[in-house]
């Protein structure tokens, strides 16, 4: 039965989406260390520094943002973020019951609307890349291809 929802974008990673947020739980290894989020992982990424990423991975999601705006940043950082993401990205939609969510939006365009003026990771008052949700929809084009 057709539920009237299923060419509609999701477009807020709140509520019943939230599982997309990178802030949302998703235990993931990165280069030997599990992380709890994407986000603590991602924000580690950013480093080679040991001890920053040992900070960053010991607390919260929101706290791991803010920590990763003061660490050494690697050089090739802005070149490589985004296959970072996405490589993150696929290790959280592996585990199952992610994985079975995302299959389940189908086809449905994934946008990172926020309020905070992130034009980079996702869409403010309209305008932006959206690359997390564009990494977010080549995960799930992925898994559907298998
Ligand atoms: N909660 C939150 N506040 C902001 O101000 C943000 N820009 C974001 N965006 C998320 O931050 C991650 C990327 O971090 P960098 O800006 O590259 O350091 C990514 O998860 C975005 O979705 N979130």
């Amino acid at each position: 039965m057709y539920d009237g929802q299923h060419d509609l974008p999701i477009d807020e990673f709140t509520a019943e989406f939230y599982w997309l947020s990178n802030f949302s739980p998703a235990p993931i290894d990165y280069e030997g260390e599990l992380y709890m989020t994407v986000e603590n992982a991602f924000q580690a990424a950013k480093t080679s520094d040991h001890r920053a990423r040992a900070l960053i991975r010991d607390c919260g999601p929101d706290e791991a943002k803010m920590r990763g705006l003061h660490v050494p940043l690697r050089p090739d950082w802005e070149q490589c973020r985004v296959a970072v993401m996405e490589d993150l990205l696929d290790a959280k939609f592996a585990i199952p019951a992610l994985r079975r969510r995302l299959i389940a939006t189908g086809d449905r365009p994934i946008i990172n609307r926020n309020v905070f003026g992130d034009t980079f990771w996702g869409l403010c008052r309209d305008q932006g890349r959206n690359e997390l949700g564009e990494a977010i929809m080549r995960v799930r084009n992925r898994i559907q291809a298998r």
